[in-house]
């Protein structure tokens, strides 16, 4: 069984990121700039958003947090976006969700320019990226197709079953994998809630990828010798012995899982940090984007 390590190739991705910015810097030119916009006070948004802070600082990039409360009209959220898409300092901006129940994701997300929409949530990137034009590629299923490469884990040919079809994970990822290309050239199955028999399912995959935030939810006896397994799910279980009062948990019971499996994420270090190195990697295309249609 071989490590799928998240946190080790976002560090190196991270240090290449470093390396473009410092030659930036060496020759004048504006470093790129990320803004990220959080609603309310989500304890695990907050660890996040904290998180893609740090990173951009770590990689040289600037960065901006806004903070807005919970209590925001959907109206007011839609200005401070266009605020941002105004502004010629932000390269790319995100809106963290999960948002409040009185502001309409989707409005949210179109209102965002497309060339600033850095986490490809907007419909325009999702249609490029399921057209295989250049775009930004969501940061998760970035990072898990990141990891696939840096491992040369083989896809092509293979039956990848994604578990779970939300918007940001996977739906994108089934379309990812069915790509042409590498990672890519893969069967996909896109199971979900109403799915029948998922066992008999994913005991036929080569590759499966959960994201679902259900705890131990794949057991050894859904998968096959040698299956190759991606944990996107992070889900916080309260535990008194640890400092913070709670521990992450993934989708798969990672113990005997890892077992039977040629290569597997842990959680956390696994996806989670993937994550936001590809954030950082698609604000970087965002800048060189802009530096073309700007001229600076
Ligand atoms: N507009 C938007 N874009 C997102 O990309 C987005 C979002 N909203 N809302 C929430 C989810 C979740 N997400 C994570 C990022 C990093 C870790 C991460 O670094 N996890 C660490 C553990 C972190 C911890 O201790 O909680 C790990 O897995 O090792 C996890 C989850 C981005 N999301």
């Amino acid at each position: 069984m071989q490590l799928l390590d998240g946190k080790k190739i976002s560090e190196d991705i991270k240090n290449e990121i470093a390396e473009v910015v410092n030659k930036m810097k060496a020759n004048g030119e504006k470093v790129p700039h990320l803004a990220a916009v959080i609603v309310g006070n989500d304890g695990a948004s907050l660890t996040y958003v904290g998180s893609k802070v740090k990173a951009c600082e770590r990689v040289g990039f600037e960065s901006t947090l806004v903070k807005l409360p919970s209590t925001i009209s959907e109206l007011e959220l839609l200005k401070v976006i266009e605020g941002l898409n105004q502004d010629d300092n932000i390269d790319g901006f995100i809106v963290q969700l999960p948002l409040p129940k009185q502001i309409d994701d989707q409005k949210v997300l179109m209102a965002i320019d497309p060339s600033k929409d850095v986490d490809g949530f907007h419909p325009e990137n999702f249609g490029k990226m399921a057209l295989d034009m250049t775009t930004f590629i969501p940061a998760t299923p970035f990072g898990i197709l990141e990891l696939l490469e840096r491992y040369n884990v083989e896809t092509a040919g293979k039956h990848t079953v994604v578990i779970g079809r939300s918007h940001i994970v996977g739906r994108p990822m089934s379309i990812l994998m069915g790509r042409k290309g590498f990672p890519g050239n893969s069967t996909v199955t896109l199971t979900h809630s109403h799915t029948k028999n998922i066992a008999q399912i994913t005991t036929q995959a080569d590759i499966i990828i959960t994201a679902l935030g259900v705890p131990n939810y794949l057991k050894a006896e859904m998968v096959k010798d040698d299956v190759v397994v991606i944990d996107v799910g992070i889900t916080r279980v309260a535990d008194d012995t640890t400092e913070k009062g709670y521990r992450i948990t993934g989708d798969v019971d990672f113990e005997n899982v890892s077992k039977k499996a040629s290569f597997i994420t842990p959680v956390p270090g696994g996806v989670g940090p993937m994550t936001i190195a590809m954030l950082l990697k698609n604000t970087l295309l965002a800048r060189e984007m802009r530096k073309t249609a700007l001229g600076k």
